[in-house]
């Protein structure tokens, strides 16, 4: 049995609907459906997830969202109209719609998830509507049905164990199931959803909780390339990679795949094979254990991501007193902030944030701790700060590989502020300005890529 998961840019109108029903059709064993919510149907375009994000807004100011309704309605209309499917037929549609701003939350946070969540939740209805509508038999089912559990945290939850279990339980015939991605239900009821790009994470779970031979992701290019293809022009495309070296670059910008959906799938070494929707024939990107894997190249992609920024902290001795590391961590902890990395030297430490969890007062109360509390010689916040992932799993046993990072951007005027090589030594993070991010990519694809297509002997 395969799982298989279409992403919002193939199921953003009634074509790109047709076709992914062609390759639902096309493969007995494709059983298991995961769907996002409509994604955009061109660059312009609004994803039904932002629209239903606008309107908790306008619910949560108490303001007429009748307009931003029918915007969303009309996104499941016009492709249920494409396959004749009767008007009527999408009434609960517009009524759970509809509800949405007159349910019980306990806090906006709750609010915005179970809005947010209906893009995967209608769309999944209306897959399995017009499924049946065409003679396949098919049925729907809700993450409260199936028993995906997730933490209380009603925007970026994590799976609870216990889903498996109930998984494994959930009986079921030859009918195609189709799921909406991207949420659960945490213990008290509530719908809480993934991170965004987390139907990706669905499709792992369901993978894994099931147990698929398969877990087929499609989207919108023809494979994972070995540099984001909006960076470097008509970049090498990858046909197979590891687990781990998937996990480190969608974590560091490879979008096209989500980085916390990869456990699921390692926990239970379901491969995963990311393809087309438009070109569902070419073989697309395979990712495998690295038992299954034979690196043919030095470094098997480079990512880049902006949504970092870092704490720069020098202080005489450091290295030399104990317990320094331990009350900046309870600082962080105090403010419910995680870090990503903590590259140190002698006398100094830099601690590397995700911003998407940070505010400015939060920042603000933290540095005024950390200043009053350890006494710093220095103390900087660095907004401006990207992290660039070069990864391979070819890359653990060759000498030179930071120097051949290092040379091109350097000869560039691109400043390097941190370099860290994982105890993997699978992959090497650098960090640069937010601006020079770009260009870093560039130099290093064409390092590696362009210039010596294949460095392994
Ligand atoms: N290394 C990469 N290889 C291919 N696509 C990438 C890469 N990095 C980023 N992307 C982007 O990811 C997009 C697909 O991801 P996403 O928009 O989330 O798709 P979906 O709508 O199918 O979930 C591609 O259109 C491409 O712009
Ligand atoms: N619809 C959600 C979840 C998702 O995975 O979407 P997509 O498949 O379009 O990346 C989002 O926009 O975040």
């Amino acid at each position: 049995m395969k799982v298989v998961k279409f992403g919002g840019s193939s199921l953003a109108d009634g074509p790109q609907f047709e076709k992914v029903i062609q390759i639902i059709a096309a493969d007995s064993a494709r059983q298991v459906i995961v769907t996002s919510a409509p994604g955009k149907r061109e660059k312009s375009d609004t994803k039904v997830t932002d629209l239903l994000i606008k309107y908790a807004k306008l619910t949560l100011m108490q303001k007429n969202a009748t307009e931003i309704v029918q915007t969303i309605f009309n996104r499941y209309l016009s492709i249920a109209t494409y396959f004749n499917l009767p008007e009527a037929e999408l009434i609960p549609i517009k009524e759970a719609l509809v509800n949405l701003p007159h349910r019980d939350y306990p806090s906006t946070d709750y609010l915005m998830a179970a809005f947010k969540a209906h893009g995967e939740r209608l769309n999944a209805r209306l897959m399995a509507l017009i499924l049946t509508h065409l003679g396949i038999n098919a049925r729907f089912i809700d993450p409260s049905e199936a028993g995906i559990r997730v933490t209380d945290e009603p925007n970026n939850a994590s799976v609870e164990p216990s889903t498996y279990a109930y998984l494994a339980a959930l009986s079921y015939g030859n009918e195609k199931l189709v799921f909406p991605g991207f949420f659960g239900f945490t213990d008290a009821g509530q719908i809480a959803t993934f991170s965004r790009g987390g139907s990706d994470i669905t499709g792992a779970i369901l993978a894994r909780g099931l147990n698929a031979d398969l877990y087929e992701n499609f989207t919108d290019v023809d494979a994972i390339c070995a540099a984001d293809p909006r960076i470097v022009n008509n970049p090498l495309e990858i046909t197979r990679m590891t687990y781990r070296e998937m996990r480190e670059l969608s974590y560091a910008g490879f979008s096209v795949f989500h980085d916390e959906a990869i456990i699921p799938a390692i926990e239970a070494q379901i491969p995963i094979n990311v393809k087309n929707t438009n070109h569902p024939n070419l073989p697309g990107t395979l990712i495998v254990p690295e038992s299954q894997f034979e690196p043919i190249r030095t470094i098997t992609g480079v990512a880049s991501s902006n949504r970092f920024a870092a704490l720069y902290l020098h202080r005489y001795l450091l290295n030399k007193e104990v317990g320094f590391t331990l009350k900046l961590l309870q600082i962080l902890y105090k403010y419910d902030v995680s870090y990503e990395h903590m590259p140190s030297g002698i006398d100094d430490l830099t601690i590397i944030f995700d911003k998407s969890q940070l505010d400015e007062q939060t920042i603000q109360a933290m540095l005024h701790d950390i200043q009053e509390t350890l006494q710093p010689d220095q103390l900087n916040w660095i907004d401006d700060y990207a992290i660039i992932m070069v990864v391979g799993e070819g890359m653990r046993n060759q000498i030179g590989v930071i120097e051949q990072i290092i040379a091109p951007l350097a000869e560039n005027k691109i400043g390097v502020h941190m370099i860290n090589q994982g105890a993997s030594r699978i992959s090497i993070m650098l960090g640069t300005r937010q601006a020079d991010s770009k260009a870093a990519v560039k130099q290093i694809y064409n390092q590696f890529f362009v210039n010596e297509p294949i460095s392994i002997s």
